[in-house]
């Protein structure tokens, strides 16, 4: 049989990783594939350079739309990120009936069911395996492996920027900015490293598996977001001597609320137990730990980032459509591994719905009767602490660090009971609170 013919878009670390990884396993992916895969036209902003990279063999040209529009394409790969261009280009090489690769979360959790239907609509394969944990074959796992279960909820450690940001900043002490200066160097970091540090990168993730796994539409803009950039290194020391390690985790999961169901969909930095798995997870490798009726825990682990992990699973995305671009498109898994007529519209909490609980730090004068305060507001909302831990003043200071870990309660709860903490005269500044969440 000939060789299925791809077209790539966009040769940085992604896009080189692809091209690498193919040429080296050619001879062993053609014999998984049933046949080759070969890159047959690319288009890339630095035309010398990238002729440079693949040499003479394959054409590069100048613009997107020569590798959309070819008849000798049949797979368009899309590798240069962001959701204007990028939206275009897969809508027309959807339009042309070409299969499409992509390893663009953003793209997906903010256009995904425009892009799903059209390529339903012209039965063409969206494939998206890179675009959520890079390496680690999460959507294969949560699309076909636990298709008998009912998913009750995600954990993962999804942006390997910052999770390799506060592995150093704890292990070796060095400051941010030396930190994700690295994480650029090595390739992890988004074109736009705001994107991972504010945990948008960890969102878009986050967004495209709560429709996999509970049959709902891609809905980024209900995503609660929020990154590591406010994170104190105190607060990752204090963490640690309560026996806990701060991850920036992605969560979704069912939860009931008022006797409705509906499905948390939340990014922020969350204090985990340092003896769970997930809590050593390092580096910039990710883990996603899924917890689902069947099946039980089961946990996926491996590099969320960097060149040629991120091409391992472009590649396996090539060769699944390689596989099934003769099958009747029916039979082909469902691009949100439900039918598309069976989503269904449970809605996502608003975060002052949601139930977690909490690690506070209170900065105050260092006065009698602080503490019976700060335990008669919590008392007063029916917030039980399960840990406290106070700090002396340093030598010559009157002001000290007051640290609680809270039993769990709603956000609007605790929200309120911070809110009058934050109005005692002994009370200095805000108070810092981050989710805490045991995982067992
Ligand atoms: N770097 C990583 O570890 C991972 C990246 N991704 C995703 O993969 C995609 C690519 O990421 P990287 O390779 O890291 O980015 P990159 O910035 O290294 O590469 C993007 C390439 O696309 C080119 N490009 C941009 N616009 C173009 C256009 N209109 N026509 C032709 N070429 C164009 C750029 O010049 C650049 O060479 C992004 O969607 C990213 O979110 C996903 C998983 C991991
Ligand atoms: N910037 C991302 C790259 C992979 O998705 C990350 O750091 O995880
Ligand atoms: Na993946």
């Amino acid at each position: 049989m000939k060789p299925i013919r791809v077209g790539l878009v966009g040769l940085g670390t992604v896009g080189t990783g692809t091209f690498e990884v193919l040429r080296r396993n050619q001879a062993d992916i053609r014999r998984r594939a049933g046949r080759g895969i070969e890159i047959t036209l690319i288009a890339a902003r630095n035309v010398a350079r990238a002729q440079s990279i693949v040499g003479d063999a394959i054409p590069v040209v100048p613009d997107w739309q020569s590798v959309v529009d070819s008849p000798d394409i049949d797979i368009v790969v899309e590798l240069i990120g962001g959701y204007e261009t990028s939206k275009e280009l897969v809508l027309r090489a959807i339009a042309n009936g070409k299969h499409v690769v992509t390893a663009n979360k953003a793209l997906l959790a903010l256009h995904g069911n425009e892009i799903f239907q059209a390529a339903q609509d012209k039965g063409v394969m969206v494939a998206f395996e890179a675009a959520v944990a890079g390496g680690i074959p999460i959507i294969k796992a949560l699309r076909e492996g636990l298709t008998a279960n009912r998913i009750e909820a995600i954990a993962g450690i999804i942006n390997g920027t910052t999770n390799f940001i506060l592995s150093e900043m704890r292990e070796k002490g060095l400051d941010f900015a030396t930190v994700l200066r690295q994480a650029q160097e090595l390739g992890y970091a988004e074109a736009d490293p705001t994107f991972d540090i504010e945990g948008v990168d960890a969102a878009h993730k986050a967004t495209i598996m709560s429709a996999i796994a509970f049959g709902i539409p891609v809905q980024f803009e209900k995503a609660y977001v929020e990154g590591i950039s406010k994170l104190q290194a105190k607060d990752i020391r204090y963490a640690e001597q309560l026996g806990y390690r701060i991850k920036l985790l992605g969560i979704t999961k069912r939860a009931v609320v008022n006797g409705t169901e509906g499905i948390e969909l939340r990014v922020h930095p969350t204090l985990i137990p340092c003896k769970r798995l997930i809590a050593n997870v390092e580096g910039a490798m990710n883990a996603v730990l899924v917890n689902a009726d069947a099946v039980g825990a089961s946990m996926y682990y491996g590099r969320g980032a960097g060149g040629e992990p991120t091409a391992s699973a472009v590649i396996a995305d090539l060769v699944d459509i390689t596989r099934l671009a003769t099958a009747d498109p029916e039979s082909r898994v469902p691009h949100l591994a439900f039918q598309p007529n069976q989503m269904t519209d449970v809605q996502i909490l608003p975060m002052s719905e949601i139930t977690t609980s909490y690690y506070l730090r209170v900065y105050v004068k260092d006065q009698p009767g602080v503490m019976a305060d700060l335990t008669r507001i919590l008392a007063d909302a029916t917030i039980s602490i399960d840990a406290v831990l106070q700090k002396e003043p340093g030598e010559g200071e009157t002001r000290t660090d007051i640290i609680m870990l809270t039993h769990q309660t709603q956000e609007k709860n605790i929200d309120a009971a911070i809110a009058k903490i934050e109005r005692l005269p002994t009370v200095v500044g805000t108070v810092t609170r981050i989710r805490l969440e045991n995982l067992s």
